[in-house]
Protein backbone atom coordinates (compact mmCIF):
# COMPACT_ATOMS: atom_id res chain seq x y z
CA UNK A 1 0.00 0.00 0.00
CA UNK A 2 1.26 3.22 -0.98
CA UNK A 3 0.77 6.41 0.90
CA UNK A 4 -2.28 8.18 0.06
CA UNK A 5 -0.99 11.72 -0.20
CA UNK A 6 1.94 13.05 -1.32
CA UNK A 7 4.24 16.30 -1.38
CA UNK A 8 6.20 18.29 -4.24
CA UNK A 9 7.09 15.29 -6.37
CA UNK A 10 8.19 12.98 -4.22
CA UNK A 11 8.15 9.64 -4.54
CA UNK A 12 5.81 7.26 -2.93
CA UNK A 13 7.32 3.84 -1.06
CA UNK A 14 5.32 0.72 -1.10
CA UNK A 15 7.74 -0.37 1.43
CA UNK A 16 6.20 2.20 4.24
CA UNK A 17 3.14 0.95 4.31
CA UNK A 18 0.33 3.17 6.44
CA UNK A 19 -1.27 1.35 9.68
CA UNK A 20 -4.29 2.33 10.97
CA UNK A 21 -3.90 2.31 14.67
CA UNK A 22 -7.55 2.32 15.10
CA UNK A 23 -7.95 -1.36 13.65
CA UNK A 24 -8.32 -4.46 16.04
CA UNK A 25 -4.62 -4.82 17.80
CA UNK A 26 -3.87 -8.79 15.90
CA UNK A 27 -4.83 -6.95 12.78
CA UNK A 28 -2.35 -3.71 12.78
CA UNK A 29 0.05 -6.34 14.75
CA UNK A 30 0.11 -8.84 11.33
CA UNK A 31 0.09 -4.96 9.20
CA UNK A 32 3.19 -4.57 11.43
CA UNK A 33 5.06 -7.44 11.04
CA UNK A 34 5.01 -7.51 7.28
CA UNK A 35 6.72 -3.81 7.69
CA UNK A 36 9.14 -4.20 9.93
CA UNK A 37 10.06 -7.24 7.86
CA UNK A 38 10.55 -5.59 4.72
CA UNK A 39 11.90 -1.78 5.71
CA UNK A 40 11.25 -1.29 9.46
CA UNK A 41 9.36 1.95 8.17
CA UNK A 42 5.69 2.58 8.69
CA UNK A 43 3.36 5.45 8.81
CA UNK A 44 1.03 5.47 11.48
CA UNK A 45 -2.59 6.63 11.30
CA UNK A 46 -5.55 7.23 13.48
CA UNK A 47 -2.94 7.01 16.35
CA UNK A 48 -5.06 9.05 18.87
CA UNK A 49 -2.71 12.01 19.26
CA UNK A 50 -4.42 15.41 18.73
CA UNK A 51 -3.92 17.06 15.55
CA UNK A 52 -3.34 20.94 17.58
CA UNK A 53 -1.29 19.29 20.09
CA UNK A 54 1.19 18.10 17.09
CA UNK A 55 0.46 21.81 15.80
CA UNK A 56 1.15 23.66 19.01
CA UNK A 57 4.49 21.76 19.58
CA UNK A 58 5.44 22.45 15.85
CA UNK A 59 4.64 26.15 16.69
CA UNK A 60 6.97 26.08 19.83
CA UNK A 61 9.87 24.73 17.73
CA UNK A 62 10.18 27.25 15.62
CA UNK A 63 9.85 29.59 18.03
CA UNK A 64 13.26 27.92 20.10
CA UNK A 65 15.27 27.76 16.86
CA UNK A 66 14.64 31.34 16.44
CA UNK A 67 16.32 32.10 19.74
CA UNK A 68 19.26 34.37 19.89
CA UNK A 69 22.41 31.81 19.34
CA UNK A 70 23.43 32.88 22.37
CA UNK A 71 20.67 31.77 24.30
CA UNK A 72 21.00 28.33 22.49
CA UNK A 73 24.57 27.85 23.14
CA UNK A 74 23.69 28.27 27.09
CA UNK A 75 21.63 25.13 26.80
CA UNK A 76 24.30 23.50 25.51
CA UNK A 77 24.15 19.92 25.48
CA UNK A 78 25.51 18.15 28.91
CA UNK A 79 26.73 14.83 29.50
CA UNK A 80 23.38 13.11 30.18
CA UNK A 81 22.59 14.24 26.36
CA UNK A 82 20.27 16.56 27.10
CA UNK A 83 20.75 20.29 25.61
CA UNK A 84 21.43 21.89 22.45
CA UNK A 85 23.27 20.61 19.52
CA UNK A 86 24.38 23.34 16.97
CA UNK A 87 24.69 23.45 13.10
CA UNK A 88 26.76 20.87 11.89
CA UNK A 89 27.80 19.48 15.24
CA UNK A 90 26.63 15.89 14.32
CA UNK A 91 27.99 13.76 12.04
CA UNK A 92 25.98 11.13 11.14
CA UNK A 93 28.06 9.13 8.53
CA UNK A 94 31.74 10.59 8.95
CA UNK A 95 32.74 8.11 5.94
CA UNK A 96 30.89 10.28 3.77
CA UNK A 97 29.57 13.87 4.89
CA UNK A 98 32.17 16.52 3.87
CA UNK A 99 31.27 18.49 7.03
CA UNK A 100 28.09 18.05 10.25
CA UNK A 101 24.84 17.91 9.19
CA UNK A 102 23.15 20.97 8.39
CA UNK A 103 20.97 20.62 11.06
CA UNK A 104 20.23 21.94 15.02
CA UNK A 105 18.59 20.46 17.85
CA UNK A 106 17.59 19.95 21.10
CA UNK A 107 17.66 16.97 23.23
CA UNK A 108 15.05 16.45 26.32
CA UNK A 109 15.08 13.34 27.84
CA UNK A 110 12.79 11.46 30.78
CA UNK A 111 12.91 14.36 33.58
CA UNK A 112 14.98 12.85 36.20
CA UNK A 113 15.67 14.99 39.12
CA UNK A 114 19.48 15.49 40.15
CA UNK A 115 19.57 14.20 43.77
CA UNK A 116 17.70 11.42 42.31
CA UNK A 117 19.47 7.60 42.81
CA UNK A 118 18.87 7.13 39.22
CA UNK A 119 20.85 10.29 37.91
CA UNK A 120 24.21 8.72 38.66
CA UNK A 121 23.49 6.46 35.27
CA UNK A 122 24.63 7.94 32.65
CA UNK A 123 22.15 9.85 29.90
CA UNK A 124 20.11 10.63 32.89
CA UNK A 125 19.31 13.39 34.31
CA UNK A 126 17.53 17.31 34.38
CA UNK A 127 16.41 18.44 31.32
CA UNK A 128 17.42 22.52 30.38
CA UNK A 129 14.57 24.09 29.51
CA UNK A 130 14.74 27.09 27.97
CA UNK A 131 13.50 30.30 29.45
CA UNK A 132 10.34 31.05 30.41
CA UNK A 133 10.49 34.44 30.04
CA UNK A 134 10.80 33.95 26.68
CA UNK A 135 8.90 31.05 25.38
CA UNK A 136 6.13 30.76 28.22
CA UNK A 137 4.29 27.59 26.53
CA UNK A 138 7.51 26.11 25.29
CA UNK A 139 7.64 23.37 28.17
CA UNK A 140 4.51 23.00 28.91
CA UNK A 141 3.22 22.42 24.84
CA UNK A 142 6.49 20.45 24.65
CA UNK A 143 5.55 18.14 27.61
CA UNK A 144 2.17 17.40 26.58
CA UNK A 145 3.63 15.92 23.10
CA UNK A 146 6.13 14.33 25.18
CA UNK A 147 3.69 12.35 27.08
CA UNK A 148 1.55 11.67 24.41
CA UNK A 149 3.95 10.36 22.27
CA UNK A 150 4.93 8.10 25.28
CA UNK A 151 1.95 6.80 25.46
CA UNK A 152 1.35 5.84 21.68
CA UNK A 153 5.31 4.06 22.37
CA UNK A 154 3.76 2.07 24.65
CA UNK A 155 0.95 0.74 22.62
CA UNK A 156 3.46 0.79 19.50
CA UNK A 157 5.65 -1.56 22.29
CA UNK A 158 2.40 -4.28 22.26
CA UNK A 159 1.88 -4.42 19.06
CA UNK A 160 5.64 -5.04 18.47
CA UNK A 161 5.02 -7.81 20.77
CA UNK A 162 1.99 -9.34 19.55
CA UNK A 163 3.64 -8.99 15.83
CA UNK A 164 6.32 -11.51 17.32
CA UNK A 165 4.12 -13.51 18.67
CA UNK A 166 4.82 -12.90 21.90
CA UNK A 167 2.90 -11.59 25.26
CA UNK A 168 1.54 -8.05 24.44
CA UNK A 169 3.36 -6.94 27.46
CA UNK A 170 6.53 -8.44 26.80
CA UNK A 171 9.08 -5.79 26.31
CA UNK A 172 7.12 -4.02 29.10
CA UNK A 173 9.90 -5.58 31.52
CA UNK A 174 12.69 -3.94 30.01
CA UNK A 175 10.77 -0.31 29.70
CA UNK A 176 10.10 0.53 33.34
CA UNK A 177 12.78 3.22 33.04
CA UNK A 178 13.43 3.93 29.85
CA UNK A 179 15.88 6.09 28.31
CA UNK A 180 13.38 8.10 26.08
CA UNK A 181 14.06 11.40 23.66
CA UNK A 182 12.34 13.62 22.18
CA UNK A 183 14.61 15.61 19.69
CA UNK A 184 13.03 18.50 17.91
CA UNK A 185 14.94 19.34 14.69
CA UNK A 186 15.60 22.05 12.45
CA UNK A 187 16.98 22.01 8.75
CA UNK A 188 18.79 24.92 7.33
CA UNK A 189 17.76 25.95 3.64
CA UNK A 190 20.78 24.51 2.30
CA UNK A 191 20.68 22.11 -0.55
CA UNK A 192 21.68 19.30 -0.18
CA UNK A 193 24.69 17.79 -2.15
CA UNK A 194 24.99 13.77 -1.46
CA UNK A 195 28.02 13.41 -4.16
CA UNK A 196 30.37 16.53 -2.36
CA UNK A 197 29.33 14.93 1.30
CA UNK A 198 26.98 17.57 1.98
CA UNK A 199 23.69 16.67 4.02
CA UNK A 200 20.56 17.37 6.20
CA UNK A 201 21.26 14.45 8.29
CA UNK A 202 24.21 11.52 6.88
CA UNK A 203 23.10 8.30 6.56
CA UNK A 204 23.02 6.20 9.68
CA UNK A 205 20.25 3.42 11.71
CA UNK A 206 18.37 4.56 14.56
CA UNK A 207 20.03 2.94 17.54
CA UNK A 208 17.32 2.00 19.93
CA UNK A 209 14.26 0.25 20.22
CA UNK A 210 11.93 2.47 18.07
CA UNK A 211 11.46 6.04 16.61
CA UNK A 212 8.10 7.69 16.02
CA UNK A 213 8.59 10.90 13.52
CA UNK A 214 6.57 14.09 13.14
CA UNK A 215 7.59 16.10 10.04
CA UNK A 216 6.35 19.44 8.85
CA UNK A 217 5.33 19.32 5.11
CA UNK A 218 8.66 19.96 3.72
CA UNK A 219 10.14 16.65 2.23
CA UNK A 220 13.39 14.97 2.62
CA UNK A 221 13.40 11.98 4.19
CA UNK A 222 14.86 9.17 2.49
CA UNK A 223 15.60 5.08 3.04
CA UNK A 224 17.84 2.74 1.73
CA UNK A 225 16.30 -0.38 0.34
CA UNK A 226 18.29 -3.27 -1.58
CA UNK A 227 17.38 -3.45 -4.88
CA UNK A 228 14.33 -5.10 -5.79
CA UNK A 229 12.48 -3.90 -2.07
CA UNK A 230 11.59 -0.76 -3.16
CA UNK A 231 8.21 0.62 -5.51
CA UNK A 232 9.59 -0.73 -8.82
CA UNK A 233 6.88 0.20 -10.73
CA UNK A 234 5.27 2.68 -8.93
CA UNK A 235 7.78 5.41 -9.54
CA UNK A 236 11.56 5.68 -9.44
CA UNK A 237 13.85 5.06 -6.53
CA UNK A 238 16.91 7.75 -6.45
CA UNK A 239 19.52 6.21 -8.59
CA UNK A 240 22.44 6.33 -6.68
CA UNK A 241 25.07 8.45 -8.23
CA UNK A 242 26.85 8.22 -4.90
CA UNK A 243 28.74 5.22 -3.53
CA UNK A 244 26.07 2.62 -2.29
CA UNK A 245 26.10 3.39 1.87
CA UNK A 246 26.53 -0.51 1.73
CA UNK A 247 27.07 -3.74 0.65
CA UNK A 248 25.14 -4.55 -2.39
CA UNK A 249 23.01 -2.40 -4.78
CA UNK A 250 20.04 -0.52 -3.43
CA UNK A 251 18.45 2.62 -4.00
CA UNK A 252 17.12 5.81 -1.94
CA UNK A 253 13.58 6.51 -1.62
CA UNK A 254 11.98 9.11 -0.43
CA UNK A 255 9.60 9.04 2.50
CA UNK A 256 7.24 11.68 2.10
CA UNK A 257 5.37 13.91 4.55
CA UNK A 258 1.94 12.28 5.26
CA UNK A 259 -0.04 14.73 7.20
CA UNK A 260 -1.77 13.62 10.21
CA UNK A 261 0.51 10.53 10.06
CA UNK A 262 3.70 9.69 12.10
CA UNK A 263 6.42 7.98 10.52
CA UNK A 264 7.69 5.05 12.52
CA UNK A 265 10.95 3.33 12.04
CA UNK A 266 13.03 0.50 14.04
CA UNK A 267 16.39 0.96 15.50
CA UNK A 268 19.29 -0.92 16.09
CA UNK A 269 18.35 -2.57 19.37
CA UNK A 270 15.31 -4.22 17.99
CA UNK A 271 16.84 -5.68 15.29
CA UNK A 272 19.13 -7.11 17.59
CA UNK A 273 16.84 -8.45 19.49
CA UNK A 274 14.71 -9.80 16.78
CA UNK A 275 18.07 -11.21 14.93
CA UNK A 276 17.47 -9.33 11.85
CA UNK A 277 14.48 -10.46 11.38
CA UNK A 278 12.89 -6.91 11.93
CA UNK A 279 14.98 -4.40 10.31
CA UNK A 280 16.96 -0.86 10.90
CA UNK A 281 16.94 0.50 7.64
CA UNK A 282 19.59 3.43 7.00
CA UNK A 283 17.83 6.55 6.28
CA UNK A 284 19.11 10.24 5.41
CA UNK A 285 17.47 13.77 5.30
CA UNK A 286 18.20 15.50 1.74
CA UNK A 287 17.45 18.78 1.32
CA UNK A 288 16.22 19.09 -2.37
CA UNK A 289 13.68 22.39 -2.28
CA UNK A 290 16.13 24.83 -0.34
CA UNK A 291 13.40 25.03 2.33
CA UNK A 292 14.24 24.94 5.91
CA UNK A 293 12.91 21.66 7.27
CA UNK A 294 11.40 21.12 11.22
CA UNK A 295 10.65 17.39 12.45
CA UNK A 296 10.56 16.24 15.77
CA UNK A 297 11.96 12.65 16.76
CA UNK A 298 11.33 10.79 19.48
CA UNK A 299 13.05 7.73 20.35
CA UNK A 300 11.55 5.32 22.70
CA UNK A 301 14.69 2.94 24.14
CA UNK A 302 14.85 0.34 26.75
CA UNK A 303 16.12 0.87 30.31
CA UNK A 304 19.85 1.74 30.67
CA UNK A 305 20.40 -1.31 32.54
CA UNK A 306 17.99 -4.19 30.22
CA UNK A 307 19.78 -6.75 28.34
CA UNK A 308 19.16 -6.72 24.46
CA UNK A 309 19.76 -10.18 23.81
CA UNK A 310 18.52 -12.52 20.61
CA UNK A 311 14.70 -13.14 21.63
CA UNK A 312 13.95 -17.25 21.45
CA UNK A 313 11.57 -16.72 18.86
CA UNK A 314 13.74 -15.33 16.80
CA UNK A 315 16.41 -18.08 16.83
CA UNK A 316 16.81 -21.94 16.14
CA UNK A 317 19.21 -24.49 15.11
CA UNK A 318 19.35 -23.04 11.41
CA UNK A 319 19.41 -19.53 12.38
CA UNK A 320 22.16 -19.10 15.49
CA UNK A 321 22.30 -15.64 17.19
CA UNK A 322 24.23 -13.23 14.90
CA UNK A 323 24.48 -10.51 17.79
CA UNK A 324 26.23 -10.96 21.26
CA UNK A 325 23.85 -9.79 24.03
CA UNK A 326 24.82 -5.84 25.22
CA UNK A 327 22.91 -3.64 27.51
CA UNK A 328 20.41 -0.59 26.47
CA UNK A 329 22.65 2.13 27.96
CA UNK A 330 26.09 0.38 26.92
CA UNK A 331 24.78 0.45 23.13
CA UNK A 332 23.33 3.96 23.12
CA UNK A 333 26.70 5.29 25.00
CA UNK A 334 28.86 3.95 22.10
CA UNK A 335 26.54 5.45 19.49
CA UNK A 336 26.84 9.05 20.85
CA UNK A 337 30.56 8.97 21.26
CA UNK A 338 30.51 8.17 17.66
CA UNK A 339 28.49 10.70 15.91
CA UNK A 340 28.49 13.97 18.33
CA UNK A 341 31.30 16.15 18.90
CA UNK A 342 30.45 17.97 21.80
CA UNK A 343 29.63 14.12 23.69
CA UNK A 344 31.81 12.85 26.02
CA UNK A 345 30.23 10.01 28.08
CA UNK A 346 30.73 9.74 31.36
CA UNK A 347 31.85 6.64 33.79
CA UNK A 348 29.19 5.27 35.16
CA UNK A 349 28.52 7.01 38.50
CA UNK A 350 29.50 10.33 37.77
CA UNK A 351 26.79 12.91 38.90
CA UNK A 352 25.23 14.44 35.85
CA UNK A 353 25.95 18.50 35.22
CA UNK A 354 22.92 20.02 37.02
O1 LIG B 1 14.27 14.67 10.37
C1 LIG B 1 14.02 13.56 9.90
O2 LIG B 1 13.17 13.40 9.01
C2 LIG B 1 14.78 12.33 10.34
C3 LIG B 1 15.60 12.53 11.59
C4 LIG B 1 16.32 11.28 11.97
O3 LIG B 1 16.44 10.34 11.23
C5 LIG B 1 16.90 11.16 13.32
O4 LIG B 1 16.93 12.17 14.06
O5 LIG B 1 17.32 10.05 13.69
FE1 LIG C 1 17.12 8.60 12.31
Amino acid sequence: MAPETNTAGAVSCNACPLIDMSLPEPQAAAQVAAACARSGFFYVTHHGVPQELVDAVFEQQRAVFALPQEDKMALLQDRNNRGYTPFREETLDPARQRHGDTKEGFYFGREVAADSPEASKPLHGPNQWPDPARLPHYRQATWQYYEALYGLGMRLLRLLALSLGLPPDHFHPAFEQPMVTLRPLHYTAEISDPGAGVFGAGAHTDYGMVTILATDTVPGLQIWLPEGEGAEGQGAGHDAAEAAPGPGRGRWWDVPPVPGAFVVNLGDMLERWTNGRYRSTLHRVVNTVGRERYSIAFFFEPSFDARVEVLPCCTGPADPPRYPPTTSGQHLLDKYAATHAGYHAPAEGQRPLA
